[in-house]
């Protein structure tokens, strides 16, 4: 069987970049961008006050000084009158710094008495004053090609003058359960009848990582209701299946995808949960088979899937598994020939908040155990054939969202 740094290496080899698009800036949370974005102008754009208070030239603000207020100049009303000697303007957080003015007295620190100020403290030059281009400078790069916007780029971008973004066009993924105990939630469901919980949970993590999911309702396990579901998926960027890929009598899905025209790349990984693992591409479209088992199709999501989708909008994926070195917190066994990922609780010693996080893993480990999974912050990582461990020992974990 395939090892699992293999298969996420074959996986991501085979995605080829969605286009890209223009969208307004208010659309474009959660999107990928398409160039390097560069500041229209400078910001601040001019030297503003950091707070409320007098502009005047440094050399009169000492201690006990009175200054006249010539003018008064509100954020957004610049004055046009050159700060003199013994003059001050009257202006407030963000207000522009008139000319001839080099600090800031805070209003606090003086004493006002008609159009005259005393100073209760002297005031350095440049002191409260904004300079223009202090955060940044017209023409400075502020976002790199390939960042994600989350609501910190979209701010700076905001700054910099930007109304409309170029961005990686959002991946379609069709994403297609499969079985005949598969009920929607809130469906009249029979006895022995299984909510389609590994619908959402796919559907939802793909979601997160930018992908815009086409839920189609679940295929029979029939060939016939399969080949009619993959039809519904020509317009697709992507071709995501849940079940039917293990080798009972019922898991038709790998057959069906080859009457289609599907082109294997491999079936089965040495990966637990995750075993029945498929993937390959019908045309230039890729495919991949989640195992039905709701945990193995949202561990295989995460370790496989989400990174191709951010590949496709442009984002730097490496192709080795995003891991952080912790410490077992309880004994694991000796594994066996497949990479097993343990869901695990995180932990942080608060007396040595430097310390690494410790990852403990639940006894039960079943992969249909969704609260156990609800309940993980991340799986370790256990190596092929990896002895026994103690508590206590170093081990590798993929954080889990
Ligand atoms: N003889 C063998 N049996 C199994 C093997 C094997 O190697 N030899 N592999 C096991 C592994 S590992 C997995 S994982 C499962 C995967 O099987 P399938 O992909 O064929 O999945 P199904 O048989 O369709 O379903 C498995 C299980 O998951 C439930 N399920 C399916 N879809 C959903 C869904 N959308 N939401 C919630 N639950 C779902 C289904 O009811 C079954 O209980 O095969 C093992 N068997
Ligand atoms: O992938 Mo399966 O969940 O290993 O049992």
């Amino acid at each position: 069987m395939l090892d699992v740094a293999t298969a996420r290496t074959r996986i991501l080899s085979g995605i080829v970049a969605c286009g890209h698009e223009t969208v307004p800036l208010g659309s474009a949370f959660g999107r990928v961008l398409g160039h390097d974005l560069l500041a229209r102008r400078a910001n601040p754009p001019v030297s503003v006050s950091a707070m409320d208070g007098y502009a005047a030239r440094a050399q009169d603000a000492t201690q006990g000084a009175t200054l006249h207020v010539v003018a008064e100049a509100p954020a957004g009303h610049p004055t046009s009158h050159v700060v003199q000697p013994g003059q001050c303007v009257r202006l407030f957080t963000g207000s522009q710094i008139p000319a001839g003015a080099d600090t800031v007295i805070i209003q606090e620190n003086t004493q006002r008495e008609g159009d005259k100020i005393t100073l209760a403290q002297p005031s350095a030059s440049g002191r409260f004053i904004r300079v223009q281009g202090q955060d940044f400078a017209q023409d400075t790069c502020l976002l790199r090609a390939g960042t994600r916007l989350g609501p910190k780029e979209i701010g700076l971008a905001a700054a910099g003058g930007h109304a409309w973004l170029n961005v990686a066009r959002r991946p379609r993924v069709s994403v297609l359960s499969t079985g005949d105990e598969i009920a929607l939630p809130g469906e009249p469901v029979r006895e022995d009848g299984i909510f389609n919980s590994a619908l959402f949970m796919v559907s939802a993590c793909l979601q997160q990582a930018g992908a815009e999911v086409v839920m189609l309702p679940a295929a029979r396990d029939t060939t016939a209701s399969l080949t009619a579901a993959f039809a519904q998926t020509s317009q697709t960027d992507m071709l995501v299946t849940i079940g039917g890929a293990s080798v009972g009598t019922y898991d038709l899905v790998r057959q069906s995808l080859t009457g289609v025209g599907l082109e294997l790349d491999f079936w089965k990984i040495a990966m637990r949960p995750g075993k029945p693992l498929l993937s390959g591409h019908i045309g230039s479209t890729p495919i991949i088979g989640l195992p039905g088992n709701p945990v193995a199709a949202l561990v295989c999501s995460t370790v496989f899937v989400a990174p191709a989708i951010q590949r496709m909008m442009g984002m730097p994926v490496a192709d080795a598994l995003p891991t952080e070195p912790a410490i077992l917190g309880a004994d694991v066994g000796q594994n066996d020939q497949r990479q097993d990922f343990l869901r695990a609780t995180l932990t942080h010693d608060a007396a040595t908040p430097d310390a690494l996080p410790v990852a403990t893993p639940f006894a039960a480990q079943d992969s249909a155990q969704l609260r156990v999974l609800a309940q993980s912050q991340a799986l370790i990582i256990r190596p092929v054939h990896a002895p026994a461990a103690p508590a206590g020992s170093p081990c590798q974990i993929l954080r889990l969202s």
